[in-house]
């Protein structure tokens, strides 16, 4: 029997996907597992029980990662089960840029009581008038999941595409468009483009990456995308490069008490990943990685310990280790198991940075005492026996 808790809405296609041995429990504290969206965990404490947590989502800005992982707790995401959604709010997000389409909207409901709306229309109009997409220059910063789908959505609209990505996997690389210009560095497409928008995660490193040096060598009358997270764009810097016309309007998916309400802003209640569609595909995916660890150990799509899949273990007996990458971790593990006589049937052993996990399958039963050993071993952050 495993408990979980929900730290936020979670679609109901995951919940029903959970078999009977999974129980709702009202109290965190008292979960194997967690799943969340969007919640801040930061100030949260973990429970010894608490063996896992899944995002149903991407970014994972509001989980403790470097935390849970000493608590021997795996934390997973969706990769990609929400990327459509955001690749076609980003297509609206351009197009609300490009036309007064908000403004007109705004215009016919405050004239709805005009008898004459129809013809007064006709001279109104000129005041929303805007650009078409095709033939401009966009630029994609951050080439993952939603990055590749927004730069071909960019090739599909006629747009010309510049993409910048450093540190692009091999499969995303290959989903792009062969028309996508590969900009060698950042600065020659902030100097290109029409439409800069970025699909980045919001790491230490790329916080505050949009300011006045960056904003200062794009384009005037640039539009900025943020459809990734708001501490990616230095707010104040924006909303001065807005006044002075640098950039026409800032199109965001988080609203600040700083940016909300400012003139050029276009912002959005971070709606990007809020379609049936994406949510379904989210809490899918999230309770899949959740019930494989759980009950085979078997991790994927972890963004702090590394993936590692044994499949199932028949009629082996498994026991799963999280713990330190660090040297003879393993040679005393299988010293354990052969002064108990056991005998090793299969086993992996994977890194990640600075932590490590392996799994062993063994042909007996696994006693008490041997588990208490591993777990004594120093560097050894969990270890779960798996009936
Ligand atoms: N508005 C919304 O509702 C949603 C927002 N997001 C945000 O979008 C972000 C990206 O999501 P995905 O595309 O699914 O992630 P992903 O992991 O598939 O792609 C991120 C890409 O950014 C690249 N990257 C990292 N730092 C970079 C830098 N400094 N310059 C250029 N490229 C860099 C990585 O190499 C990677 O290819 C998430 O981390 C999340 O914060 C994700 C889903 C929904
Ligand atoms: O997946 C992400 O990173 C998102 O920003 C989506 O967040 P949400 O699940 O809509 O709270």
């Amino acid at each position: 029997m495993y408990h979980y808790y929900c730290l936020n809405p979670i679609s109901e296609v995951g919940i029903d996907a959970m078999t009977e041995n999974y129980v709702p429990v009202s109290d965190p504290k008292k979960a194997d597992a967690l799943l969340v969206r969007s919640a801040g965990m930061h100030d949260m404490e973990f429970s010894p029980e608490l063996k896992a947590i899944a995002r149903a989502g991407a970014g994972v800005n509001n989980i403790p990662l470097e935390r849970c992982a000493e608590e021997g707790i795996v934390v997973f995401n969706t990769p990609g089960a929400n990327a459509n959604g955001v690749k076609e709010l980003v297509v609206a997000g351009m197009l609300l840029a490009s036309r007064d389409i908000i403004g007109g909207i705004n215009w016919v409901q405050e004239n709805e009581e005009d008898g004459n709306i129809a013809k007064d229309t006709e001279k109104a109009k000129k005041a929303f008038a805007g650009c078409e997409l095709e033939g401009k220059k966009l630029g994609v910063i951050g080439l993952g999941a939603i990055g590749g789908l927004v730069a071909n959505a960019g090739i599909h609209l006629g747009m010309e595409v510049f993409g910048y990505d450093p540190y692009v996997s091999v499969d995303a690389a290959w989903r792009l468009s062969r028309n996508i210009h590969h900009a060698k560095t950042v600065d020659e497409l902030y100097k290109n483009c029409d439409y800069i928008t970025l699909h980045v995660p919001a790491t230490e490193s790329n916080r505050g990456m949009i300011d006045k040096n960056s904003l200062g060598l794009m384009k005037k009358g640039v539009v900025v995308l943020n459809f990734a997270r708001d501490v990616l764009v230095n707010e104040e810097d924006m909303i001065d490069a807005l006044e002075s016309g640098q950039v026409k309007h800032y199109v965001s998916d988080f609203p600040t008490p700083v940016i909300a309400g400012v003139k050029g802003a276009i912002v959005i209640p971070h709606l990007g990943a809020s379609t049936a569609e994406s949510e379904d595909n989210c809490a899918r995916m999230a309770v899949r990685e959740l019930m494989d660890y759980l009950e085979y150990g078997n991790i994927k799509n972890s963004v702090n310990y590394p993936d590692c899949d044994m499949g199932m273990p028949g009629d082996n007996k498994r026991i799963v280790l999280l713990h330190y990458n660090k040297p003879n971790m393993l040679g005393q593990f299988t010293k354990i198991l052969a002064d108990d006589n056991m005998n090793i049937a299969d086993l992996s052993n994977k890194s990640k940075g600075a932590y490590a996990y392996t799994m062993i399958d063994i042909d007996s039963d696994i006693p008490a005492n041997v588990e208490r050993d591993l777990r004594n071993i120093k560097g050894v952050l969990k270890v779960r026996v798996l009936n």
